[in-house]
């Protein structure tokens, strides 16, 4: 059915329609808008069943039904009323019988911005809190404490400024630190889906420093909140401490690669420096060891993605050691491995996290797939006939360093 006609029905049975949430508020920003949310006031359950007896009924605690509009399955909510009862998202008392404003609606929903509605069928925008302003001024404002009753809308304002470039408001990361406590509470799958968006976002830190700012990091992301404060030799790291220094390589990477397990990887790249002895400081030997094992304590609280934790692995493990090689045996084991990392990291990927830490890349990597082309055709097929075993794959890591040399003085003849 149409949009319009969906509208035309409910209106033709004393309903008000809308379009809600994300949609008004992407429209409002000029860009792609993503699914549409639709929400009606003025009308019973069992009526709006009679109207739309294929609707299929979704949602927890309240009901969501799911209506084929314009072509796609929709999401049909009626304009609820929430009380907080109990502990988490889903600890409340929630009305939604046909005397619910959609003003009321609007009023439970977190932030300004996501809360506007645009009603049909002339799409008159309603926007009681000023969402549209704050959109203007890319501002991220709570509604009203209400905020706080779901406590993942901290991670959700920190991502959406993230995704953005919005700022947030003094007033709501008072509200997102209130949400301290029961973070500590939340599953962990909806903290790493806010993670997952803000590792998609074109500026990732932006997301890290606003739970730092409201003093909700080390609730959330523990293992990075000990990178505060942890020094580094100035000579090598003029922007400051491990954290700073993460932040701007967890930048870079975004810019250079829209893989999120490498994203990941350069977040985590150093996560060791967390744990070094104070009396080591401003060193940090062994960080490598000390990185596995955060990143496997991180893992045993909250179950990461596989690719994600595989390619933060490597990148912890190699990120020293990779831009400095300069024995060809070296280099080309080192490609060879790189080589076995995908799908999950392509080689462009692991040169995007090493170029975002160390601000440059050697021949070598920039051009790594020339070289493993070249190291390709050599296979252990080719090994003379008396060779078995261990002997072939020593024959074989023998031709490919040689072919490596080969290829790489010619790429640096060219250079
Ligand atoms: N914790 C939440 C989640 C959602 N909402 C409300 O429900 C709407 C729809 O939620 P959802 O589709 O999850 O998010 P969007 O804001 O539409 O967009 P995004 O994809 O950026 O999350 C939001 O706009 C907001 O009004 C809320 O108040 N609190």
């Amino acid at each position: 059915m149409t949009e319009e006609a969906f509208a035309e029905l409910l209106r033709a049975n004393g309903a008000r329609v809308f379009i809600v949430g994300g949609w008004v508020r992407d429209a409002l920003r000029h860009v792609r808008p993503h699914d549409k949310d639709y929400m009606v006031s003025g009308i019973a359950e069992a009526d709006f069943q009679q109207l739309f007896p294929a609707a299929q009924k979704v949602g927890h605690g309240f009901p969501v039904y799911l209506v084929s509009i314009d072509g796609s399955l929709s999401e049909v909510a009626f304009a609820r009323k929430e009380k907080k009862e109990g502990r988490g998202y889903r600890g409340f008392r929630v009305s939604y019988d046909p005397s619910v404003t959609v003003e009321e609606d609007l009023y439970r929903r977190d932030t300004t911005m996501n809360s506007m509605a645009l009603e049909l069928p002339g799409k008159q925008l309603i926007d009681p809190y000023h969402g549209a302003q704050d959109v203007a001024d890319k501002v991220i404002r709570a509604v009203s404490h209400h905020f706080t009753e779901d406590p993942v809308r901290a991670l959700r304002a920190a991502r959406q400024a993230a995704e953005f470039g919005f700022s947030i408001t003094e007033e709501t990361i008072r509200y997102m630190n209130a949400c301290r406590a029961e973070l500590q509470h939340e599953p962990q799958e909806r903290i790493v889906a806010e993670l997952r968006r803000a590792l998609q976002s074109p500026r990732p830190s932006v997301f890290f420093r606003a739970l730092e700012q409201a003093d909700i990091l080390a609730v959330t992301f523990p293992e990075l909140s000990l990178l505060i404060g942890k020094t580094q030799p100035p000579e090598y790291h003029p922007e400051g401490d491990a954290w700073q220094h993460t932040m701007q390589v967890v930048d870079r990477a975004a810019e250079r690669t829209p893989n999120i397990a490498a994203r990941f990887a350069a977040l985590v790249h150093d996560i060791g420096k967390g744990t070094t002895p104070k009396e080591m400081e401003p060193h940090h030997y062994g960080h490598e060891l000390r990185g596995l094992e955060q990143l496997a304590s991180w893992n045993r609280r909250v179950t990461l993605p596989k690719d994600w934790l595989r390619a933060g692995r490597f990148l912890i493990e190699q990120h020293m050691r990779a831009p400095l090689l300069e024995r060809p045996g070296k280099i080309a084991a080192l490609l060879l491995l790189v080589d076995k990392q995908r799908p999950v990291l392509s080689l462009a990927d692991f040169n995007a996290v090493i170029e975002a830490d160390h601000q440059s890349l050697p021949d070598y990597l920039v051009h790594g797939e020339a070289l493993l082309a070249a190291m390709h055709g050599v296979s252990g097929k080719d090994a003379p006939s008396g060779l078995a075993g261990r002997a072939v794959g020593q024959w074989l890591a023998e031709r490919q360093t040689a072919v490596l040399v080969k290829a790489l003085a010619a790429v640096r003849a060219r250079a």
